[in-house]
């Protein structure tokens, strides 16, 4: 193997301490010299090489700049006394900030300060590394950030002030920030006003209904561009160049959290900075020829539909309001008959549809794995960010019982689908018909002003236990329609690449 000459190597003062600084393979590493002497043992970061020994990719590394020399110097956030001989023989310095990988995927900012014998050297050192984090060119410069002050628990705001903003300013990323006033906001701008030439990315501070805006207006506003009609369900769609990033402070973030492994503010905008990318699965749901949505989550039926409506109305409530709207649309115990039909994900281009006719209590497509929180595997375990296909998974009418092991399921290592009651089908576009619809009568019927909702069930007349239709929940959003078909919106044999994170 070809050896690659070392780019920098020097001896330098590292809390009183010798060490072996070197940049070489666009690695910077540091180790105990010999000299010091005898030394405690200290963990490493990102890859330990030894005891005392330690090293950060280039491509981990946040900033360097050049640091006042005092006789007390801070690292690791304690203050360090440097001794008086170290101060005189040492008296230049520079200080790294890098990625420090935490356990269970969090990442922190940490500080290494290493001094120099003369000005020179320090400034060499600055320099080069310098130079070497401007080869890296996936990372972003000028950043468009839309804040929900409303998501969540209305942190959104004093997450990105407080931990957010002082990150970016330190990576030298400029930002035009927007607070959004009102629901679309962000949407709407992106749509229509933003000057999008001007930045390398978009950030959301929010969950994942801020997400779903980003998405719509950066979709829309591209497709318009390129002359593509959104109505039109065999359209292929034009890809967006502009990435997207969240920053969590929302109420289920399982976007953030089934892409990144952990809903933190911080690990988020480490990513961003150093401009990791992951490509998203995006699927458009129409009615008839209306196009209604896009989804990169879930597309839930039935439970996750009714849990979210009865959510809604206690919004003032945060993220608990799922909790209690989820307990109660368990006890109501609803179930929806209707049609699934759907083209599974076979080798075969030209696949057969397979249909299914049944009384469901939960119909949920995932995209993506949806895991959050609450569910730290999600609904869908083993399902792919990108593979252009949906995991389609259909629980059938079942007691009470039955239906709490299932959901229990989603909180511990028991597969959820090793239940008799429910299935799971991978799929690259599926199309749902309720009962109640299927001579397409469902627009009608909300036109004439009956709320569909309000149906009693003819199976259960006396108990009126359940409605005829439930809502679609479209990553967060109800759909207008319980009619509807869904594909994925990039070719489903390579696998959508239209929008990704940073
Ligand atoms: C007994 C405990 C069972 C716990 C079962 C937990 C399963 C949780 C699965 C979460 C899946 C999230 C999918 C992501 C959807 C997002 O696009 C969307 C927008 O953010 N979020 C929601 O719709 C928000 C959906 C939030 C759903 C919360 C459901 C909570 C169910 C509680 C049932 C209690 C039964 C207790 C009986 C004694
Ligand atoms: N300024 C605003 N006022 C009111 N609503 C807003 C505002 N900005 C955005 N919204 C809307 O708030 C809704 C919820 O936002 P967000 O997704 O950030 O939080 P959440 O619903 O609490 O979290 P999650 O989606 O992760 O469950 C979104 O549908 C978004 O359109
Ligand atoms: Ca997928």
């Amino acid at each position: 193997m070809e050896k690659q000459p070392k780019l920098l190597s020097s001896q330098l003062l590292l809390k009183n301490r010798l060490f072996e600084v070197t940049l070489q393979r666009a690695t910077l590493s540091w180790k105990d010299t010999p000299a010091a002497g005898r030394r405690r043992a200290s963990g490493g970061i990102n890859g330990t090489l030894k005891v005392g020994s330690y090293c950060v990719p280039v491509s981990e590394i946040i900033a360097v700049r050049e640091t006042e020399v005092d006789s007390r110097t801070k690292d690791d956030g304690r203050w360090q006394k440097m001794s008086q001989a170290s101060a005189g023989t040492h008296p230049f310095a520079f200080t790294v900030s890098y990625v420090d990988r935490g356990s269970r995927h969090r990442w922190r900012c940490s500080d290494v300060t290493f001094h120099c014998p003369d000005g020179a050297l320090c400034h060499q050192w600055v320099q080069t590394i310098k130079e070497q984090l401007l080869l890296l060119t996936n990372r972003p410069k000028h950043l468009l950030v839309y804040i929900n002050p409303f998501g969540g628990k209305q942190q959104g705001k004093r997450i990105y002030e407080q931990k957010v903003a002082p990150l970016f300013s330190r990576a030298s990323i400029s930002t035009d920030v927007i607070v959004t006033e009102r629901a679309n906001h962000a949407r709407d701008h992106l749509r229509t006003d933003a000057d999008l030439k001007k930045y390398d990315g978009v950030v959301c501070v929010g969950g994942d209904g801020m997400f779903s805006e980003v998405i719509h207006g950066l979709i829309s506003r591209t497709q318009r561009e390129a002359g593509v009609d959104e109505n039109c369900p065999e359209e292929k769609l034009v890809p967006c160049d502009l990435r997207i990033g969240i920053i969590p402070a929302g109420s289920t973030d399982c976007i953030c959290y089934a892409t990144v492994g952990v809903n933190d503010p911080i690990t988020s905008a480490l990513h961003i900075i150093v401009g990791d990318s992951q490509a998203l699965d995006v699927c458009s749901v129409h009615h008839n020829s209306t196009f209604l949505r896009y989804s990169v989550s879930l597309l839930g039926y039935g439970f996750y539909g009714d849990v979210l409506t009865d959510s809604e109305r206690k919004r003032w409530m945060g993220p608990a309001r799922y909790d209690i709207s989820g307990l109660k649309t368990f006890l109501t115990h609803n179930y929806y008959e209707g049609t699934v039909s759907f083209l599974p994900n076979l080798s075969c281009r030209y696949g057969r549809w397979q249909v299914i006719r049944s009384k469901f209590l939960a119909i949920n497509a995932a995209s993506m794995s949806c895991a959050c929180p609450r569910s730290p595997k999600g609904l869908s375990p083993a399902a792919h960010l990108a593979d252009g296909t949906a995991d389609l998974i259909l629980v059938r009418k079942c007691s009470r019982l039955d239906f709490l092991r299932h959901l229990l399921r989603h909180t511990s290592k028991d597969d959820q689908f090793d239940l008799a009651f429910v299935e799971v089908h991978r799929v690259r576009r599926f199309r749902f018909t309720p009962k109640h619809c299927e001579s397409d009568s469902e627009l009608d019927l909300k036109e004439s002003g009956k709320k569909l909702f309000s149906h009693i069930c003819r199976d259960h007349p006396a108990c009126g236990c359940a409605t005829v239709n439930s809502n679609w929940n479209c990553d967060g959003e109800i759909l207008q329609h319980a009619a509807i078909e869904v594909r994925y919106v990039t070719n489903p044999w390579a696998g959508a690449q239209i929008s990704w994170l940073l």
